[in-house]
Parts: C-alpha cells; structure tokens; sequence
C-alpha cells in the first residue's frame, strides 16, 4: 500500500471535493467512535426523522450545537429539550481536517465549525441524493467516516442525477466539499455490511460526521 509508506494523499473528485483515504488513525477511530456512542444516547440522542412527503429516513441522526431535521436548524429539539453542545474537538479537527484536504489551512476569518450531524447506518441504511443548504456560511463540509465501508455518490451541484462520482468511502476516510461542490448532490446508495472496522469499536454498522458552519450561531440565529 502507497498509503502505508507515504501517509494519505487527497484524491480530488471534482472542484474544492477532496477524498483522504485513512486520514483518521486507530486511536482517532476509536476515540471518534466512542464519542458517538455518547452522544448517540438519549436524552437529545439519536432518532430517525421523518421526510416532508412522509417517509422516514433510514439513517438514525444526532446533531450537535444546533438540531438539524429536514430541512432547518434550531436552537432547541422539537419538545424544548436542549441541543448537546458541538464540542471544541470537532471545530478544531474540522480545521485540520480542510488542511489535509486542501492543503492550506482555512482562513483565520472563516465561519466557525458549530455544528455537527452525527449519523448511524444500519445494514440496509442509504441517504437519498441531497444537497446542504441549511447554512448560511460557505465553509466547506467535513465528513468522516467510521465502520462499515459505503458507496458515497457526489454529483454536482445542478442535479441529483449524473454526471456523479461514486466514491467508496472506509472507516477512517475524510470526505471535504467546499467551494464549486459546496452545494454539490450527494448521497450514500448503500452501505457494505461486514467490511467495517471491529478494532475501532464498532462491531457493526457506519458511522457519519459532518462538521459544518452553519453562520447561524452569531447574535441573530437560532443559537441565540
Ligand atoms: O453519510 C455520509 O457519508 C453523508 C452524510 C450526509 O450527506 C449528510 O449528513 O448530510
Ligand atoms: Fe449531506
């Protein structure tokens, strides 16, 4: 493996949309991992929100920071519970996570990581073809990913059809869109049952972070 000897290198799938194979290490992994757990439990843990048309969504989610349902932030659950806080552990690796992506840290003015989606795959879990767009800020998204391998389908940001990339994204991988791709479709067609990562932790399933800056934290938003 190239990657055992030189360390990860950035794929580029298409403009400001870079894939880091391996960026996470095993004790990353296994610290990540039991982070989700903690904030996957209840109260303001994980639940499966239900679509505009009806239907459900397969993925179980948890936001941290402010609570994302289809398709808006607030800054309480829907019952007036509390959001958990985004810990300062996600802003600052989402940081890094753009370095190793781009190559150059984000400016030092750009929007603050305050949010993050924490989503669970189950085996048969898929996320329909979508695009970000609740945030107003245009820093570019983060995502790792943990535990069973997927298919990530990144498209461009005026269909959900083709022309899209289809990425196999493995425990351990950065995913960053930003830029052109900033509002690029994406989804995940289907997750791969067995091939993920028991020494992280996870004996089953894929695990899903976004990190994001929503804009939405100053004095005006619903972070108030
Ligand atoms: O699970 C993934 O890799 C993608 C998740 C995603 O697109 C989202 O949470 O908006
Ligand atoms: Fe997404």
């Amino acid at each position: 493996m190239t990657e055992a000897l030189f360390g990860p290198e950035p794929v580029t799938v298409a403009p400001g949309a870079v894939h880091v194979p391996g960026w996470l290490d095993a004790d990353r992994r296994r610290d990540l991992v039991r982070r989700c757990r903690e904030w996957a439990r209840g109260p303001a843990g994980m639940r499966r929100h239900r679509m505009p048309r009806g239907g459900m969504m397969s993925v179980e989610m948890v936001s941290l920071g402010l609570h994302w349902r289809p398709y808006a932030y607030s800054a309480t659950l829907p019952g007036g519970e509390p959001v958990k806080p985004f810990p300062p552990l996600l802003g600052e690796l989402a940081r890094a996570d753009v370095a190793a992506a781009y190559g150059a840290s984000p400016p030092e003015d750009a929007p603050p990581y305050d949010v993050a989606l924490v989503n669970f795959y189950a085996a048969g879990a898929t996320m329909g073809m979508h695009q970000d767009r609740d945030e107003l800020a245009d820093a570019p998204v983060v995502s790792l990913s943990l535990g069973d391998a997927c298919v990530f389908r990144f498209g461009t940001p005026h269909s959900r059809g083709r022309p899209y990339t289809d990425v196999e994204l493995r425990s351990g991988d950065l995913f960053v869109f930003g830029g052109p791709s900033r509002l690029a479709y994406h989804g995940v067609p289907r997750t791969r049952p067995g091939t993920g990562d028991p020494a992280c932790g996870l004996a089953s399933g894929r695990l899903n972070i976004t990190v994001r800056a929503t804009g939405l934290t100053g004095a005006a938003g619903p972070g108030r």
